[in-house]
């Protein structure tokens, strides 16, 4: 059943640039337990916004609250200006909101093709996801009927990425695309998001390992603790992590 969401123009919009994503105050709970204690967090368009920090500080829960996979229990969650507390998956993904989950989401026992498939419901033609998909990745075209599951981690994060950009994503959130990725991956993976935003995407990502995405982040936000305790340039935020044990 797709409950209504409540649409209201935010009277942030009239002030200053425009955040295509914002979440002020924003707090999360699991049943009683609450592990999102006020998060303020801004997207800008074309921008890479690198969620950082260790384990259990929050930065899956706050992806799904972004994906419409986790409620939010208090504070303002806004796109493009609209408050949109209270929209499910299906309703955000119609929005632009597209996410790919820590593990890739890809269908290991259906091919690159299938794959792929997956996404025509979106209106495009597999011809024409199938020529975007390879033109970006070749090495997709030279394995596409090949299981998604016989794949490297590399060559299935390609898989996941090329299926949510079928969808013609506004938003894009990416939980630890280095996970399980050899570190020339990791860094051939970031050279993609990079041109992604480039592009014009706007791309939120968390990620456990700063020094992966930071070089071709466009701010950086630390979450300990269900909190944002500190958000900015990503050079000056690599420059502090490297001095304390999170940059280990
Ligand atoms: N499904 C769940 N049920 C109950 N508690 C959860 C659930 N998922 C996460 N948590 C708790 O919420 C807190 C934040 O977890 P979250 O996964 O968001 O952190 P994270 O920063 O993404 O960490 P990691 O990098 O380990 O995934 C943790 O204390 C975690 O134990």
């Amino acid at each position: 059943m797709t409950t209504s969401v409540s649409v209201a123009e935010s009277d942030s919009a009239a002030t200053g640039p425009e955040p295509l994503l914002e979440l002020s105050g924003v707090r999360s709970a699991y049943g009683a337990i609450e592990v999102l204690h006020g998060v303020d967090l801004v997207l800008h368009p074309g921008s890479v916004v690198a969620l950082l920090g260790p384990n259990g500080g929050g930065k899956t829960t706050a992806l799904k609250v972004c994906s419409g996979l986790q409620p939010v229990t208090a504070g303002e969650f806004r796109l493009a200006g609209r408050v949109v507390n209270g929209a499910d998956a299906s309703q955000l993904a119609r929005l632009g909101v597209c996410s790919i989950p820590e593990g890739r989401g890809v269908f290991p026992n259906l091919t690159v093709r299938e794959n792929l498939w997956v996404a025509t419901g979106t209106g495009h033609s597999l011809d024409e996801l199938e020529s975007a998909a390879y033109q970006r990745f070749p090495r997709l075209g030279e394995r596409r009927s090949q299981l998604a599951g016989s794949m490297s981690g590399g060559e299935q994060q390609m898989l996941a990425l090329s299926r949510a950009l079928g969808t013609a994503p506004t938003v894009l959130l990416l939980d630890e695309l280095s996970m399980g990725l050899a570190p020339r991956v990791v860094t051939e993976m970031y050279d993609i998001v990079g041109q992604l935003a480039a592009e014009g995407l706007s791309i939120l990502v968390a990620e456990q390992f700063a020094r992966a995405v930071l070089p071709i982040a466009t701010s950086a936000a630390l979450m300990l603790q269900g909190r944002v305790v500190r958000s900015g340039d990503p050079q000056e935020i690599d420059r502090e992590l490297s001095t304390s044990y999170l940059g280990g």
